[in-house]
């Protein structure tokens, strides 16, 4: 339903670009939640936002394709691009503060979604708002008060339920549940995961935490410095990563379902900048397992198995990198 090819999004700095998404690509099959995982700063939030063409007004897309339902919404005017936003794709976004306007209640602002883009009559709007809030699981008796008044996780299924307004086919959640503790973390993504099937919608879900993906996705796009670098359904790329970056990822955080056990070991070192990115591989820096030709060369994505495309020039030792990668010490020696 939605396919990203060899996008390309620069933002222009001064006199440079800088390129945070670069020639990247994913499938979002009908009826799947994707996750898009990476650290702080690895152009997830800018890629997630391209695919609803809300970007910063010193961003570009600077190449690729989205297809999404017979559209290349790289290039469709901003008057079509603009029907199609609520209706057909919606937006989650990082906080649900920006999504909920603090001045007026939530009823009002779920209600102007459904006249204005909806072409409801305020009764039936009025309605729908009720029914929204009971699937998001929110006493409707609450529609009445302020954002403020509700806590950090009933904002969260509010700015869910705005996204769910209008049917759409498609939501881009960014962040959806970061600034929860874990056991509301797993309520919401519950939650969204129950309406995703349900509703059979497709979801892509951007997060910094591969746990979040563990715990919700059918597919993970692991990117990393502005490129995808595993792309596969979550059970094998969690079970059988191919990518260093992913098994280090994997390292380095707690499991949703266990609740904190377990030791934690960081990857050590930062991302590059992507105003000047290396030559070779991005992650060789920080890699382990990094090789000559990994820093001399940059690897492409290739479909190695079916369905599970890696971009790694030791793709085919992985079983042995695993090994190495599950102990800490592997890790602690690039710190
Ligand atoms: N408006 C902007 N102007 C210039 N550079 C930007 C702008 N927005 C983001 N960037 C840069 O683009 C890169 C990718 O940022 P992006 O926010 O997409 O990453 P992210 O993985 O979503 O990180 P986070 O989880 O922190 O939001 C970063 O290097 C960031 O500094």
């Amino acid at each position: 339903m939605l396919s990203v090819k060899d996008l390309s999004i620069a933002y222009k700095v001064g006199s440079n670009d800088v390129v945070a998404v670069s020639n990247s690509g994913f499938d979002v099959p009908k009826g799947t939640i994707v996750g898009l995982v990476g650290e702080s700063g690895c152009g997830k939030t800018t890629m997630a936002r391209a695919l609803t063409r809300v970007i910063a007004d010193n961003a570009r897309i600077a190449g690729g394709e989205i297809a999404f339902d017979g559209q290349d919404l790289a290039a469709l005017p901003e008057a079509k691009m603009n029907a199609l936003r609520w209706r057909d794709i919606s937006f989650i976004p990082q906080s649900a503060m920006n999504s909920l306007d603090p001045v007026y209640r939530v009823e009002y602002q779920i209600m102007e979604v459904l006249r204005d883009r909806g072409g409801m009559t305020r009764r039936a709007a009025r309605a729908r708002a009720a029914e929204l809030f009971e699937m998001v699981g929110i006493d409707k008796g609450r529609l009445r008060d302020f954002p403020h008044q509700f806590s950090g996780g009933m904002r969260q299924r509010a700015a869910i339920a705005l996204a769910l307004a209008l049917n759409p086919k498609l939501v881009v959640a960014d962040e959806p549940v970061t600034a929860l503790d874990v056991i509301i973390q797993r309520q919401i993504l519950d939650q969204l995961r129950t309406l995703q099937r349900e509703l059979g919608l497709s979801v892509i879900m951007v997060t910094h935490d591969i746990s979040v993906v563990a715990y919700t996705c059918d597919r993970t796009v692991v990117m990393y410095a502005g490129k995808v670098v595993e792309d596969c359904d979550t059970a094998t790329l969690l079970n059988r990563p191919l990518h260093p970056y992913t098994m280090g990822l994997k390292n380095a955080f707690p499991d949703l379902k266990s609740a904190g056990s377990g030791v934690l070991t960081p990857i050590a070192g930062s991302p590059p900048d992507l105003a000047d990115p290396p030559d070779g591989c991005r992650f060789a820096a920080r890699c382990p397992f990094a090789a000559e030709l990994c820093r001399s060369t940059e690897p492409a994505p290739l479909e190695v198995e079916k369905g599970h495309i890696v971009a790694c020039h030791r793709a085919s030792e992985a079983a042995q990198l695993r090994l190495e990668a599950s102990k800490p010490q592997t890790w602690e020696a690039m710190a």
